[in-house]
């Protein structure tokens, strides 16, 4: 559904992102994988329009070409970034940060449908909508930022380092609820350092180093790789994981 083909990002004489190509399709939890500095974050900021990207970009949602979009057209056509760090409202409560991610001229059912299935899918936050984000944990702060970006009931959701900071088990609920957006039929491109839990939800997954991707397959694959484990997963040769 989501086909990004020859994306490339520069910064000054730095070729953060060389070409890059994917796939997300409907209902597909896709990994991308990179050390620090392999080109994550400009990755989903090319997408997303937050970025320059060099020309010959192509970004096809669905079969439209978004590459010449501005960003807030890019997410009014069917993408939803949740950027690292979170980007939530800290001194606005539950309630308000989920309305700025609807979109009002879809109108107030679709906008109440929007805000039952991320309450379904988070019941912590059905239990704090009046509660001021910033006096919430990270993990129930990444539930807000992922539930935000669900308001505008994307066909694609973007997801940049969701478990960064947050205890193993608050990611092990978040990466739980990832699947069941996926399940629903959300495509999710999901940028991670953490392979092990990334790759055990995820279906296909892609290698990012230097701006270029290095590798692809399956989760199942990449994950019995022995490179891939030494790499991500730190797991010596001939170990078990
Ligand atoms: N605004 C910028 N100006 C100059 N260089 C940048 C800028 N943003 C990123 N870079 C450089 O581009 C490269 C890729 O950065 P990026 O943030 O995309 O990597 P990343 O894989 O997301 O890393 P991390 O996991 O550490 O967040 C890095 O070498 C970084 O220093």
């Amino acid at each position: 559904m989501l086909e990004i083909a020859g994306l490339s990002v520069r910064y000054g004489k730095h070729l953060a992102l060389d070409d890059v190509a994917l796939k997300v399709g409907r209902g597909e939890i896709v990994v991308m994988l990179g050390a620090n500095g392999a080109g994550k974050s400009s990755l989903l900021k090319a997408v997303g329009g937050m970025v320059k990207r060099e020309p010959g970009a192509s970004i096809r949602l669905a079969g439209t070409e978004l590459a010449g979009l501005p960003a807030h057209r890019i997410v009014g056509a069917g993408l939803a970034l949740v950027p690292e760090g979170r980007g939530v409202f800290g001194e606005l409560t539950v309630r308000e940060n989920l309305a700025l991610g609807a979109f009002p001229h879809r109108g107030r059912a679709a906008e109440a449908d929007n805000f039952e299935r991320v309450q379904n899918l988070f019941p912590r936050l059905r239990e704090r909508l009046d509660q001021a984000v910033r006096t919430m944990s990270g993990g129930e702060q990444q539930m807000v930022a992922v539930g935000r970006a669900l308001m505008s009931a994307p066909a694609i959701l973007l997801l940049d380092e969701p478990s960064l900071g947050l205890s193993p088990l608050m990611c092990k609920e978040l990466f739980q609820a990832l699947a069941r957006i996926r399940d629903d039929g959300t495509g999710v491109l999901l940028v991670e350092q953490n392979a092990r839990q990334s790759l055990a939800i995820g279906d296909r997954g892609y290698l990012l180093e230097g701006g270029r991707v290095v590798g692809s397959g399956s989760a199942a694959a990449l994950g019995a790789d022995p490179a891939v484990r030494a790499a991500y997963l730190g797991v010596a040769h001939g170990e078990a994981a």
